[in-house]
């Protein structure tokens, strides 16, 4: 990248998440060009320099442009940002790899596992585009998107396993209301940002059929204890677990009315079945497909998950809510580990 001029960033696409990491690019200085699939949201986005589907209330900076031309958005582009349903990003992907520069960084912000084959965003991406590894990196951590387009202070983890790579990324998102650390355990973020949405539906569900915040509690706890198990087993770093991609963000997700994960949880916990549970949410939620290719992952890993398995069942309406709820409690007794 030229000393002389900025970096330049394609975020793709215009949703929640694209849209708000092309503000923290764009007030950090960065060029960005987004992608929308929508030209009335490429538009808006140019002319009025709003997300009308997303964030209507919200004045983007006027150096943030957007087009639906894919090879547009990345001509000249430092750093792909990937920002689209995990379960879509291979077929996206495919199509937008002929357009990557030699030495385009791509960055995944995307929390899901790809069903049937198990695999991360940065391995899809890998193997999609043939890009090595140390030019693929990931973004993570306890990031509301509608809190971040307010302008309220959050932080996040880069992670490549090219720490310079990192490191350059950290500086092209370092906002006054945005704080990246580096890392270079890939595995360990994407890991903790997928997992979590699962327990994120058990918090939210346990929500919904009224029980209290001991019960939160428990399944936070408990649930960042098996996805520590996966992540080690899958060669993460433990500390990783509990940092701001682990941790920091399984906090927030079952903490927060914003997330659509726990919201989501929230409508199965009051009664609704999964296919009115989604009916009534307009976002992504990943959980919902993950929570299966998370489970495979654990049995292919030899390792115990009790809460995504319960909530794997549930998803499939393989058992009731008290079902769920009496597997968990009713589990033999164990030393906590
Ligand atoms: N919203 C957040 O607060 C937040 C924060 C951190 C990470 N994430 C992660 O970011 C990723 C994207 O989530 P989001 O919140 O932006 O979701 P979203 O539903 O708000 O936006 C998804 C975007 O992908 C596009 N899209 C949907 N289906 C597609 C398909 N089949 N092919 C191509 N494009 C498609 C939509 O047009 C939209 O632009 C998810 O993995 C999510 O876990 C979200
Ligand atoms: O709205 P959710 O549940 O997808 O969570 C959003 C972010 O991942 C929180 O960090």
């Amino acid at each position: 990248m030229s000393q002389h001029r900025s970096a330049r960033a394609a975020v793709f696409s215009a949703g929640s998440w694209g849209t708000a990491v092309a503000k923290i690019l764009a007030d950090a200085g960065t060029d960005v060009s987004v992608h929308a699939r929508r030209d009335e949201i490429a538009d808006a986005i140019n002319t009025v320099h709003r997300n009308p589907g997303y964030f209507p209330d919200v004045e983007l900076p006027a150096s943030l442009t957007a087009t639906t031309d894919p090879a547009a958005a990345l001509r000249g582009a430092d750093y792909l940002v990937l920002s689209i349903p995990a379960q879509s990003l291979r077929t996206n992907l495919a199509a937008w790899t002929p357009h990557i520069g030699p030495d385009t960084v791509i960055v995944s912000l995307m929390k899901g596992i790809e069903l049937g084959t198990g695999e991360r965003a940065s391995q899809v991406i890998t193997e999609v585009t043939g890009v090595n590894a140390n030019r693929v990196a990931v973004l993570s951590g306890p990031n509301l998107a509608r809190e971040i387009m307010d302008g309220q202070p959050a932080a996040a983890t880069v992670a490549c396993p090219d720490e310079d790579a990192a490191r350059r990324f950290q500086q092209v998102c370092h906002t006054t209301y945005f704080r990246p650390y580096t890392s270079t355990d890939v595995t360990g973020c994407e890991l903790g940002g997928a997992v979590k949405n699962v327990i994120a539906l058990a918090v939210g569900i346990a929500s919904g059929m009224g029980l209290g915040d001991n019960a939160s509690a428990m399944l936070i706890t408990r649930g960042l204890a098996e996805t520590t198990r996966l992540a080690v087993a899958m060669g993460a770093h433990p500390a990783t677990l509990a940092g701001l991609a682990g941790l920091g963000d399984l906090v927030t997700t079952c903490s927060s009315p914003l997330s659509r994960n726990r919201t989501f949880g929230t409508h199965l916990g009051h009664g609704l079945s999964v296919e009115q549970a989604t009916a009534a949410t307009r976002q992504t939620t990943e959980g919902v497909k993950s929570a299966e290719a998370v489970l495979a992952l654990a049995h292919a890993h030899g390792v115990e998950m009790p809460i995504t398995e319960v909530i794997s069942a549930l998803l499939h309406e393989k058992v009731t809510l008290d079902e769920a709820a009496a597997a968990l409690m009713q589990r033999p007794s164990k030393p906590e580990r």
